[in-house]
């Protein structure tokens, strides 16, 4: 049978030495234009899963199936921008198409710098790299978007407007996508789903149906103090 899904995984085994797995036997679904939040505790395998999804973790021992579409991006905690290259032939590296600048442009519009495309990504500030490397990804307009902690090296203020930002694009270009972060609030602020890795499997799995997606809102505090006594997290260090 076909399946439907952008990402399936099933029965995912990684480990980096013989003491024991890191992923032990992981199944995960994740549907077209679906938005899933992973989160766990440090070293639960968040950005092990994530590699392995992107093709980023060959020589590491497991086994299992990981199906995903053949167009995947990744975006990082750090933009990975290349500092020898102005912000406009970041985003547009590698591609081949002959409208590559013009779509490159647009996607820079899209994520609010416009005007910036013979920057240097020195010039940029933190929040604005960031942009740019979400616009590298989304030029290529990938089915499934992996993002590991893209926002943690952020100030409060600018990583909620890039929360914002964020929901646009993925609104407008609906890929897959699937968030690691530390951030309950930002998994519940952003994510269709939310799931909790524990001793490499999954061990929550929790749809977000939110009316309005304010931290003000009851059932927000609700999934948020369901989540964080998921995590383990102490009534006092809340
Ligand atoms: N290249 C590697 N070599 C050896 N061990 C590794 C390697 N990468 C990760 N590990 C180990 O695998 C476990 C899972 O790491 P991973 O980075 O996936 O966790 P994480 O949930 O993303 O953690 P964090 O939230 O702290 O970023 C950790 O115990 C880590 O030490």
């Amino acid at each position: 049978m076909q399946s439907t899904a952008a990402v399936r995984v099933r029965n995912l085994h990684r480990s980096f030495s013989r003491n024991g797995g890191v992923l032990n036997g992981l199944d995960l679904d994740i549907a077209p234009g679906e938005f899933v939040a992973l989160i766990g505790r440090s070293g639960t395998g968040k950005s092990t899963l994530l590699r392995a999804l992107a093709g980023l973790d060959r020589g590491v021992s497991g086994h299992g199936q990981i199906s995903v579409p053949e167009s995947v991006s990744v975006v990082f905690q750090d933009s990975r921008l290349l500092p020898w290259k102005r912000v406009l032939d970041n985003v547009t590296f590698g591609l081949r198409a002959g409208d590559a600048g013009e779509r490159g442009r647009q996607a820079l519009a899209e994520v609010g710098l416009a005007g910036r495309e013979n920057a240097w990504p020195y010039q940029l500030s933190g929040g604005e790299q960031q942009r740019a490397a979400l616009a590298r990804s989304l030029v290529r307009e990938p089915q499934l978007l992996l993002a590991d902690e893209p926002f943690g090296a952020l100030d409060a203020l600018t990583r909620i407007r890039m929360h914002a930002l964020l929901r646009k694009l993925c609104e407008t270009h609906r890929p897959a996508v699937l968030l690691v972060t530390h951030d309950v609030d930002e998994a519940i602020v952003l994510a269709d789903r939310v799931i909790l890795l524990d001793a490499g499997v999954v061990r929550t799995d929790v749809r977000v149906e939110l009316n309005r997606r304010s931290r003000s809102d009851a059932g927000f505090a609700e999934l948020r103090t369901f989540l964080l006594d998921e995590l383990g997290v102490a009534e006092e260090a809340r």
